[in-house]
């Protein structure tokens, strides 16, 4: 399989791909339901927490973090994205587009209100008392 320094820029649909070679090469498609996969996304969440378990609140970009743990932050993540791209592929979703329609979804849901305007004019990043 291409090594990740080979490729430019990584889409969903090169994960895919990868992905469904790597479980053909192995003949593991058979054990690639969607349950299963569900399943085996929800443990690689599982094992994303532990790296935060105990920690308490941890500054934006980690930075007291050694490399070594946020190698194995970027792969605990990686796994849970490879999972998600298999079980939307084997579900039939195109996770792309989904996720765009679910971005302008929650936009309009959630629309920037007046005083939120202001606030970013102002210079203030105060979040309306919504968080
Ligand atoms: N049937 C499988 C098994 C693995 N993988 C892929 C997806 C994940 O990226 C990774 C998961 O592998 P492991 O189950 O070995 O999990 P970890 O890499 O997290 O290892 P460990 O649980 O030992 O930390 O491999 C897959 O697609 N299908």
């Amino acid at each position: 399989m291409t090594g990740a320094q080979e490729c430019e820029s990584v889409t969903l649909d090169l994960l895919k791909k990868k992905m469904t070679e790597f479980a053909k090469e192995r003949d593991w498609q058979q054990f690639h339901s969607p349950r299963n996969l569900l399943l085996a996304l929800v443990g690689e969440v599982g094992e994303l927490s532990e790296i935060f378990q105990w920690k308490g609140e941890v500054p934006k970009g980690l930075p007291d973090w050694t490399e070594e743990e946020k190698v194995h932050l970027g792969e605990e993540l990686s796994d849970v994205l490879l999972y998600l791209v298999q079980l939307s592929d084997i579900c039939g979703i195109d996770l792309g587009k989904a996720a765009l329609r679910k971005v302008q979804l929650n936009a309009l849901k959630y629309p920037v209100s007046n005083e939120r305007s202001q606030a970013s004019i102002n210079g203030s990043h105060s979040q309306a008392g919504r968080f």
